[in-house]
């Protein structure tokens, strides 16, 4: 069996099309233009590229963009203060600050300042617990990618599918779990203390891996036919030279999944698309006009 290759960068450039014309008849009809800030502190090489990145992209949909970028310096008064300062701004409609944040930094006191109707992460506590009890909130885009990219491609419906999340951070395992909860799977939450998980991995009609640890799921412990969503970006050095791999083993996973996504090329540009389509989404709650497709679909 040689799985299907799910194309996270086609059906994010889909997506980012969606995006763009919702992004016009806003400018046509009402002269709104979606504003997104993006706050870098400190100067990690591999953020660089995902903020330049989320500019460009923002660029392309017609999403103004502005940056803060700090030095590594920074004191949590500075910081918070940038944010005060966009969440006053009616031109900014999402604020996404970079994590992670030096050590001198509380990120959860940062993240709690965010204006939650911004908070295009929907890391904020507030965005949290609407998601936990199924009100409209604001969706972590990494989860939300992974949920359309299975809407889309995962043969035979989510309901009463058994899936398999292996990773329980804030920012994907727990946001993922509380989605498919919602799309009627049934969901178990593995991660680093978990006994026996080729096993538990062997039940997974559906499996999201967000470990951070290269390519640590096998072949031979994956179901026949199981969709594979591999959140990982783990930069590794062969041969001389870097590249990306998730944390399955692609290769041997394509021999016995249904359908995967590939490394890089799956999950990380549909990250980016659904922000995109979330800072665009709180800017039409904002003025109270119609919403993209897309959360809304969802009951979100
Ligand atoms: N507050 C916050 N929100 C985030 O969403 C956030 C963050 N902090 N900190 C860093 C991580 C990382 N992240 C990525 C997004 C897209 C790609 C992406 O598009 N990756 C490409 C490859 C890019 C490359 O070649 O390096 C791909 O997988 O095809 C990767 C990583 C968002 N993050």
């Amino acid at each position: 069996m040689t799985a299907t290759t799910i194309d996270g960068k086609a059906f994010a450039a889909t997506l980012r099309a969606q995006v763009t014309t919702h992004v016009a008849v806003l400018k046509a009809d009402h002269d709104i233009v979606p504003g997104l800030a993006v706050v870098l502190v400190g100067e990690d090489p591999a953020s660089e590229v995902y903020v330049r990145n989320k500019a460009k992209q923002a660029g392309e949909c017609g999403i103004r963009s502005f940056e803060t970028r700090l030095d590594a310096a920074t004191s949590q008064a500075e910081l918070l203060a940038v944010v005060q300062r966009l969440n006053a701004d009616p031109a900014v409609h999402g604020i996404l600050v970079q994590l992670p944040l030096p050590a001198h930094i509380d990120a959860n006191a940062v993240l709690g300042a965010i204006d939650p109707t911004k908070d295009v992460d929907g890391f904020h506590i507030s965005n949290v617990g609407q998601l936990s009890v199924g009100q409209k909130s604001m969706v972590p885009c990494t989860p939300l990618g992974c949920l359309l990219l299975l809407r889309q491609f995962h043969k035979g419906g989510l309901a009463g599918s058994h899936a398999v999340i292996v990773g329980r951070s804030n920012i994907v395992g727990k946001p993922m779990a509380q989605l498919l909860l919602r799309e009627h799977c049934t969901v178990t939450i593995a991660h680093s203390r978990t006994r026996d998980l080729p096993s538990i991995i062997g039940g997974a009609d559906i499996l999201v891996a967000a470990i951070g640890r290269q390519e640590m799921v096998r072949g031979d412990w994956i179901k026949p036919g199981a969709t594979v969503i591999d959140v990982g970006i783990n930069r590794v050095t062969r041969d001389g030279r870097t590249r990306l791999v998730g944390d399955v083993n692609f290769a041997e996973a394509a021999e016995v999944a249904g359908a995967i996504t590939p490394v890089p090329g799956g999950v990380g540009p549909m990250t980016i698309a659904c922000l995109l389509l979330n800072t665009v989404t709180a800017c039409c709650r904002a003025h109270h006009l119609p919403e993209p497709a897309g959360l809304a679909e969802l009951g979100l």
